[in-house]
């Protein structure tokens, strides 16, 4: 369970670019529900699953993960509660590390042991187990530097990365805008599965109109740092991918240059 508190937070204060990048923001999640967030640049989502994680301590507000109130601890004190999934694939795993060193570290976040004792050999059976499940032929290659996937493959076995150490909280910022459309299906189709068979509670950040309605329980959409749209439900079935832009040219006051870019 996710819930935040009239979290605000200003970057900059008394400089001149000062700026109020969440405005009282409100939010519960339950425990193993997946809700979409869009909104235009600028918007605040970035800012607001910086908050879930850690890297941005709001100026006001509360932050709670399950039961751990974790508004003011740091990314590495709540890294056993919060897994993210960023738009680059470079992010979040290391390339010169090799595939089942990145997974033995994801296994080990939130913990203080070190790389030696995380690669046991039934954890390395593990490991070629759970990335033998991606159907990509990567079971093969455990010893490969990271850096050597293609996005698409690194951002599969992020998303493994993401489960070992049993968080219950999944944020996932855009993780399939920099892939071509097949590789981001399979990615698209992998999370769902991920998220429905550990139960995560799951926030994913898109830019795709489509992707927010398609995937999850429920949708938000943020603008000027507020909350402007929640829906769930019946209210969300019926909801089309135009209404979703006509909202976003409401929002904005003016036309969009490019729609395709939100349809797809
Ligand atoms: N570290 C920072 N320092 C100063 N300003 C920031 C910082 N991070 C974000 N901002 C500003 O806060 C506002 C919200 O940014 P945020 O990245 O959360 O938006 P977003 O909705 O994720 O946008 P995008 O879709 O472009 O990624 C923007 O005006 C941004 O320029």
């Amino acid at each position: 369970m996710i819930s935040v508190k009239d979290i605000k937070v200003v970057f900059g204060r008394g400089t001149p670019l000062q700026k109020q990048a969440l405005n009282g923001v409100s939010l519960t999640i339950e425990q193993g529900s997946f809700v979409t967030v869009i909104g235009s640049n600028g918007a605040g989502k970035s800012t607001l699953l910086g908050v879930l994680a850690g890297d941005v301590i709001p100026s006001e507000g509360q932050v709670l993960i399950g039961k751990h109130e974790v508004t003011r601890k740091s990314t590495a004190a709540r890294a056993g509660l919060v897994a993210r999934v960023f738009q680059d694939p470079l992010t979040g795993s290391c390339g010169a590390l090799s595939i089942e060193e990145n997974l033995a570290l994801a296994a080990r976040r939130g913990e203080k042991r070190g790389l030696v004792s995380a690669l046991g050999s039934k954890r390395r059976d593990y490991f070629k187990e759970r990335i033998a499940e991606l159907n990509l032929g990567l079971e093969n290659r455990l010893k490969d530097r990271m850096d050597l996937l293609s996005g698409g493959q690194r951002q599969a076995v992020s998303l493994v990365m993401a489960t070992l150490a049993g968080s219950e909280v999944l944020l996932l910022d855009e993780h399939t805008a920099a892939l071509d459309p097949g590789m981001a299906e399979f990615v698209m189709n992998l999370t769902q599965k991920t998220v429905a068979e550990r139960k995560l509670t799951t926030m994913m950040v898109t830019h795709s109109m489509r992707q927010a309605l398609d995937y999850g329980h429920r949708t938000i959409m943020l603008h000027g740092g507020e909350i402007v749209l929640d829906v769930a439900g019946d209210n969300r079935k019926n909801l089309q991918v135009e209404d979703l832009i006509a909202m976003f040219r409401k929002m904005r006051g003016q036309t969009l240059d490019d729609d395709a870019l939100l349809i797809g």
